[in-house]
């Protein structure tokens, strides 16, 4: 069992592909879109997560604009939990609380909507890709803010030589794949 899992990982990891200078020169994109455009792929990517956080006490997933909604909105419905997204700025309508960062190729802004969790809630916050971690970062930051309790950061890939996971450091933080 453990080395059919196994080998089904590596499939995924070979499926994902590397894009040289993209979208600025000297960036190695790595780009899901062939593993989530495979059902089989999408959905062991699911089953790995359910079975990571299927009993553990969240209350709610924050999905990190816009790759992550992917694996968030999905893992929410299987969970049976509710969905926080977390945008870039300008795309929340009401009241937010705002961090800027710098990620591997530019700057942005995350926001987040003030009442988008209730004190003490348990937050999982889901994404495709950790890179240099700034991004999760000041998602973590946002969920901090509004009260939430930070339970983990889950990602499908991790791009381990650009360190995101120490960034993260001491927010738990968990990778699917590692580059
Ligand atoms: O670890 P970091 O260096 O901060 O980078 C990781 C972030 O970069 C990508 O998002 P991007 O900002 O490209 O937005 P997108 O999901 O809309 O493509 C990716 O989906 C992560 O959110
Ligand atoms: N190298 C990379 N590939 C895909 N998404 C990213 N987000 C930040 N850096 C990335």
């Amino acid at each position: 069992m453990t080395f059919v899992l196994s080998s089904s990982i590596e499939r995924l990891k070979e499926k994902i592909r590397t894009i040289p200078d993209f979208p600025r020169p000297g960036v190695m994109f790595k780009d899901i879109t062939p593993v989530i455009g495979e059902g089989q792929f999408f959905r062991l990517i699911l089953t790995i997560f359910i079975s990571r956080y299927q009993k553990k006490k969240i209350d709610k997933i924050a999905a990190i604009d816009a790759r992550g909604f992917i694996f968030a909105g999905a893992l929410a419905h299987a969970l049976g939990v509710g969905i926080i997204p977390i945008r870039k700025k300008g795309k929340l309508p009401y009241k937010t609380y705002e961090l800027s960062y710098k990620n591997e190729y530019g700057e942005e802004t995350l926001t987040i909507h003030q009442d988008a969790i209730n004190k003490g809630e348990s937050i999982l916050i889901v994404d495709d890709v950790l890179a240099t971690g700034n991004t999760a970062h000041t998602a973590a930051l946002l969920v901090e803010k509004c009260g939430g309790n930070l339970m983990e950061l889950g990602f499908l890939a991790e791009l381990s030589y650009l360190k995101g996971r120490e960034r993260l450091f001491p927010f738990p933080c968990y990778s699917i794949l590692q580059f």
